[in-house]
């Protein structure tokens, strides 16, 4: 039985590789070569769904598990901006600076130095025959000058509650132990391992 990850984001792979220290999980392109595929749902769960599908379908394989991870951050002040369009939020193709630089300049716009935000992740599992989705979030705020490189995408202006610094900033130990990606996966565990068994 192969685990495979279902997500081209490098900063994904990498904090889910972390968290599957026992198994061998292998990111889709290293067996599919690149792939873009559309995520048209209207919720994340839908998103993960299709990505992982996708990637079930293409593998053509009874012998596989795959997972996948729609995620993103939502900011109540600003109309829950960018929620589900997190990747795509200074435009398609945008990169993850291009996307945090424009959530920056919307707060400032706002007059809005800091304010409440969270990361919202969902993980969905496909394999033969069983389909699951799970959720996770982290709850904190966004600050409109982003501080340190730790991380990816938004991190640098997030800061967990409880905390005084982004996540760019703290320990990616602590990344690993609060964030909605964790939860979410700490979840699904316990799935994988029955998947894996039957
Ligand atoms: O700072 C961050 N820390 C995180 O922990 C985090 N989790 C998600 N995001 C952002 O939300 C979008 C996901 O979009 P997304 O789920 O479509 O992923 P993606 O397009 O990057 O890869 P894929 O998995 O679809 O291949 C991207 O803009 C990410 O930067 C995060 N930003
Ligand atoms: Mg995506």
């Amino acid at each position: 039985m192969q685990i495979i990850l279902a997500t081209s984001n490098k900063g994904k792979v990498k904090e889910i590789q972390s968290l599957f220290k026992d198994d061998h999980i292998i990111p889709f392109k290293d067996i599919l070569g690149p792939l873009e595929i559309e995520e048209n749902g209207s919720t994340f769960a839908e998103n993960a769904l299709i990505k992982a599908k996708t990637i079930f379908n293409k593998l053509n394989s009874n012998d596989v598990i795959v997972i996948s991870d729609d995620s993103g951050i939502t900011v109540p002040a600003l109309n829950n901006e960018p929620g589900i369009y997190s990747a795509r939020y200074a435009g398609i193709g945008a990169n993850d600076k291009q996307n945090l630089n424009k959530l920056v300049e919307n707060l400032k716009k706002s007059g809005l130095k800091e304010t409440p935000a969270y990361y919202t992740a969902a993980i969905a599992i496909i394999a033969s025959e069983a389909k699951y989705v799970m959720h996770g979030w982290m709850y904190g705020k966004v600050i409109d000058e982003p501080r340190g490189d730790g991380g990816f995408g938004y991190d640098p202006m997030f800061i967990p509650e409880g905390f005084d610094k982004t996540l760019g900033e703290l320990d990616p130990e602590i990344k690993r132990e609060l964030s909605h990606r964790s939860k979410a996966l700490t979840l699904a565990k316990p799935i994988i391992e029955m998947l894996k068994n039957r």
